[in-house]
């Protein structure tokens, strides 16, 4: 239930951006939790910084024209939302999925706005993408993909304005084709102005893993917290692309065992633990199908196709894939199978329906603006190694991702109990998140 100010806010934001049901969930869930904020702070209403933070600063929208190998050309459409830059430049990453649209683009931005913050780093929110599929495409189909995009994002990008990364679709090789023609348009070899970079022309170390690590770190922080850990524990990791292959091996060096995972074809389990030379192996090298991996592996894993990987049991869950992936029913079904934490790697991974049914379960439940973060706290370290011309060791990066994971989980703990709702994660990550975003929007000004 939203109080009665809040609920006007949210019925404007339904007629101003209607068919965004991503995009609605996404505000609905902070606007669920910003409530006693607003009791404490009559100023923020009184500047209608709510509404102000609904609504994006700058929306581009702009077509993507490329030629596949064959000759035959191609039109897509490419999207950035630059929402908010109080803490900083507009930073978040491109999706390229054929599920891309404006209301995608819209949720990911708004729920970056709250992460950027809770990170404590100088960063301010955006998000970007298209509707393109890699999937099946030759690298030259996708260098000239990422060429085209660029060419028409460049001129809204910079090291202080609005700086990308990858999500999902778009790794370390796309974000090479794209920073090369960002390069060769401006004639600048301006690092900062992307992240997530290979180690070669300007990447920091960990940035890869940053940000499975970090959600195997904040669970961690969770179990802690709940005077247990990650050992002995069987766990479950939806996905198997950059944010799933680095939560599972950084969940095994943390004692766990990591028993199944999943693609957009199904699932494998594995009791022995994933194999995860064997992962990196099929999905980075090879870019193949989860069912390669049971394969390979003869007799010791299952495939089980077209299914979810919710259905396995568990005692830990990290959803590493997609939005909305587990519902009240997946949810149902974690909960009695012994599930007591679950830590959200992806991007709303979990339904409203589901959160309700986890928090009413017990179940510690990290949200993803808050589990998640070590990614784009890493891009924000890249930045920082960047603008200096240095370069970090590994251990001393991966030591900082794990203070800033601490950091977060000990300011959501303290926030939620700050404001009446202990132990309530996501109560937490929403008001830390937004009231340093406010703070800093009431002091610059009706801008
Ligand atoms: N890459 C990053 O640094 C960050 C990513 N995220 C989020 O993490 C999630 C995954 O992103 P990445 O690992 O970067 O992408 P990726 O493209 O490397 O991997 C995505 C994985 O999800 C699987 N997948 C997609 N749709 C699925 C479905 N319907 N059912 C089952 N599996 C499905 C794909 O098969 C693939 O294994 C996204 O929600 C993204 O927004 C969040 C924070 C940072
Ligand atoms: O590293 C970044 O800038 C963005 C990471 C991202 O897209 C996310 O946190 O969802």
């Amino acid at each position: 239930m939203l109080h009665e100010k809040l609920q006007s806010i949210y019925d404007n934001v339904l007629r101003r951006n209607p068919g965004e049901t991503e995009f609605h969930q996404a505000v609905r869930e902070v606007l669920e939790s910003i409530g006693p904020a607003l009791g404490k702070h009559p100023e923020y209403a009184e500047s209608k910084i709510i509404e102000r933070i609904c609504e994006p600063e700058r929306q581009i929208i702009f077509r993507v024209p490329w030629e596949d190998d064959r000759g035959e050309v191609h039109i897509n459409r490419g999207f950035r939302v630059e929402f908010n830059s109080a803490l900083g430049p507009y930073k978040g990453g491109l999706r390229f999925h054929p599920s891309v649209y404006l209301g995608i683009v819209k949720f990911l931005g708004f729920e970056q706005i709250f992460k950027n913050s809770l990170t404590g780093l100088p960063i301010g929110g955006g998000k970007g993408g298209a509707d393109f599929d890699p999937k099946g495409r030759s690298e030259r189909e996708v260098m000239r993909f990422c060429q085209s995009f660029m060419t028409e994002l460049y001129r809204h990008l910079g090291e202080y304005t609005d700086v990308p990364a990858g999500d999902t679709g778009v790794g370390q090789r796309e974000i090479g084709y794209l920073f090369g023609q960002y390069k060769r348009i401006t004639n600048r070899y301006e690092s900062g102005v992307i992240t997530g970079k290979g180690l070669s022309y300007g990447g920091a170390q960990v940035r890869t893993e940053a940000t499975g690590y970090g959600c195997a770190f904040f669970v961690e922080e969770m179990l802690k917290a709940r005077g247990t850990s990650f050992d002995g524990k069987r766990v479950v990791v939806s996905g198997s692309g950059n944010v799933a292959i680095y939560t599972i091996e950084k969940v095994r060096q943390l004692g766990g065992t990591v028993v199944a995972c999943s693609d957009s074809s199904g699932y494998v389990v594995d009791e022995k633990g994933i194999d995860i030379d064997l992962l990196k192996q099929i999905k980075q090298v090879e870019r193949g199908r989860i069912e390669t991996y049971a394969q390979r592996r003869g007799g010791a894993a299952v495939y089980v196709p077209g299914r979810s990987v919710w259905e396995v049991p568990c005692e830990v869950a990290m959803p590493s894939a997609t939005q909305n992936e587990i519902t009240g029913r997946e949810a149902t079904a974690l909960v009695k199978g012994g599930c007591i934490a679950v830590g959200e790697g992806a991007n709303m991974p979990t339904t409203p329906e589901g959160i309700r049914i986890f928090q009413e379960a017990g179940v510690a439940f990290g949200i993803g603006k808050a589990a998640n973060a070590g990614g784009v706290a890493t891009s924000a370290l890249e930045m920082q190694q960047n603008a200096s011309r240095d370069s970090w060791s590994f251990e001393y990066s991966e030591q900082k991702l794990q203070d800033i994971m601490r950091d977060i989980h000990a300011r959501c703990l303290e926030t939620a109990e700050e404001y009446g709702m202990p132990g309530n994660y996501v109560a937490g990550a929403n008001i830390a998140g937004f009231k340093r975003v406010a703070d800093a929007m009431l002091s610059l000004g009706l801008i």
